[in-house]
């Protein structure tokens, strides 16, 4: 498995199946910004209400291989080993990328366990072996990882935005993130210790950094 992030915004990805699988699955890929149609009888209650939110497309019907036209990314999340096959059959005949939620084997893509700060995701795989093992991992992540990391992403990409429209640029910024990003710095943003953060901001970079901070606190007062 060779993990990448799929840009989905706006492309339809077609999940068969309404139960508590199919509905995991769909959560994620509104978070991404996917364009979500559902395919079956039946709907959990909480996709019902995505559905009656307008979040999802809901057919309301058995599938069919006219089901996955258009599709980007398909998911086979049915209980019926029968519908799986045949979903996979017909999407890998057009070409497309096919998550089977009960058969890793037949996936050429698997969803890994993910947490989200802000632009920074962490995900978790287990080449398919324990999904159980990836929860788990997930959940000391969530501890260990608060909302001051998206902080810290968002700082780092105002100054790095910043560095990459100077010239000479290369060296300097691998340097310069060397140098700013340690420990402390996470303290400080949970802290909202913005003084520190400036003074060594600046102690690095030579330069004021009032208009980046600026826009963090004004985000993150
Ligand atoms: C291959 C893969 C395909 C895919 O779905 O993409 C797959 C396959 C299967 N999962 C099964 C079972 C469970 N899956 C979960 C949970 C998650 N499963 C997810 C991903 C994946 N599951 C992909 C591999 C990812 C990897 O590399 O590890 C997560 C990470 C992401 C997500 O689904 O969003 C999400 C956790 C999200 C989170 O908590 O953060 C739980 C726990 C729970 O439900 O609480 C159980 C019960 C406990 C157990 O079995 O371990 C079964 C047996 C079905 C049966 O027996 O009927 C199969 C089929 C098989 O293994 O044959
Ligand atoms: N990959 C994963 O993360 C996990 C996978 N699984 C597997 O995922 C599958 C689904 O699990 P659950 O959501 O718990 O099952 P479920 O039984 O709750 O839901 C099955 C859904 O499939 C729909 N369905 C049945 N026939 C259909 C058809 N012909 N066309 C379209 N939809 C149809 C039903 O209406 C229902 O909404 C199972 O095969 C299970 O073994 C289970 C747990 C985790």
């Amino acid at each position: 498995m060779y993990p990448v992030c799929l840009d989905i915004a706006e492309r339809l990805c077609v999940v068969i199946g309404g139960g508590q699988v199919a509905e995991r699955k769909v959560r994620g890929l509104l978070i991404s910004a996917g364009v979500v149609r559902v395919v079956s009888p039946e709907v959990t209650r909480g996709l019902l209400s995505l559905i009656e939110n307008r979040a999802v497309e809901w057919r309301q019907k058995k599938y069919h291989p006219s089901d996955l036209e258009g599709a980007f990314l398909v998911f086979a999340a049915t209980n019926l080993s029968t519908v799986q096959a045949a979903v996979h059959r017909d999407a890998r005949a057009a070409g497309l990328l096919i998550n089977v939620a009960n058969a890793p084997q037949l996936c050429t893509f698997q969803v890994p366990a993910t947490i989200r700060r802000g632009d920074l995701t962490v995900s978790v795989a287990t080449n398919g072996k324990s999904p159980a093992v990836a929860a788990m991992v997930r959940k000391r992540l969530e501890r260990e990882f608060g909302e001051e990391w998206a902080l810290l992403t968002r700082l780092a990409f105002l100054l790095r935005e910043q560095m990459l429209a100077e010239e000479d640029r290369n060296m300097e910024v691998k340097n310069l993130f060397q140098k700013i990003l340690h420990d402390d710095i996470v303290d400080w943003l949970r802290e909202r210790q913005w003084a520190n953060i400036q003074q060594h901001l600046e102690s690095v970079l030579g330069r004021p950094v009032d208009r980046e901070l600026e826009i963090l606190i004004k985000e993150n007062p």
